[in-house]
């Protein structure tokens, strides 16, 4: 596996629409996966998505932490999720910062829906079903935008 490096702004690879993968591919994709989080780790960000490193597949890691941003932040493990999907969204919506590995030193305010309701596989092939709210699902709605060729300033107040 060569090493990963981080698709910048202007790298057409970002405005991808990513595909869907088959189940049965998704144990082929576990190496990739192992090291899409190191980069994300190497990197302290608190998501990630195939796609910023030019694997245009609908695959993402969600590792929400407490951070000077957001110190009441949920610790979550960092959460693979393929071919996830929003299936319900709130009215609400909820305005903060955000910023990208993709688009290093710069920050953006962005509404997100408050509350969301997503659906999305595990690496064992397992459906998960489950309700976000609050920064988790601000990067979750960030790191699905990343799989359908958007990015946060796209979205930006
Ligand atoms: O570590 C970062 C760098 S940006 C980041 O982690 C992105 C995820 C993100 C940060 C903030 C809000 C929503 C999503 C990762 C990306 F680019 F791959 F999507 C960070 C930024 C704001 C708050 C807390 C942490
Ligand atoms: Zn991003």
């Amino acid at each position: 596996m060569e090493t990963l490096t981080i698709a910048q702004l202007g790298n057409p690879i970002l405005r991808e629409h990513a595909s869907l993968i088959s189940a049965t591919q998704y144990q082929e994709f576990a190496p990739f996966f192992n090291a899409l989080q190191q980069k994300m780790l190497e990197h302290n960000g608190v998501g990630i998505a195939a796609p910023q490193v030019s694997e245009s597949i609908r695959a993402f890691i969600v590792a929400s932490r407490p951070n000077p941003r957001y110190p009441d932040a949920p610790m979550m493990e960092p959460t693979l999720m393929l071919n996830p999907e929003i299936t319900w969204a709130s009215e609400n919506m909820e305005k903060d910062w955000e910023g990208c590995l993709s688009i290093p030193g710069i920050r953006a305010l962005v509404s997100r829906h408050s509350h969301i309701e997503v659906r999305y596989d595990t690496l064992e092939g397992k459906e998960v079903k489950t309700q976000m709210e609050g920064f988790i699902a601000r990067i979750f709605q960030h790191e699905l935008d990343h799989l359908n060729g958007l990015v946060f300033l796209d979205r930006a107040d």
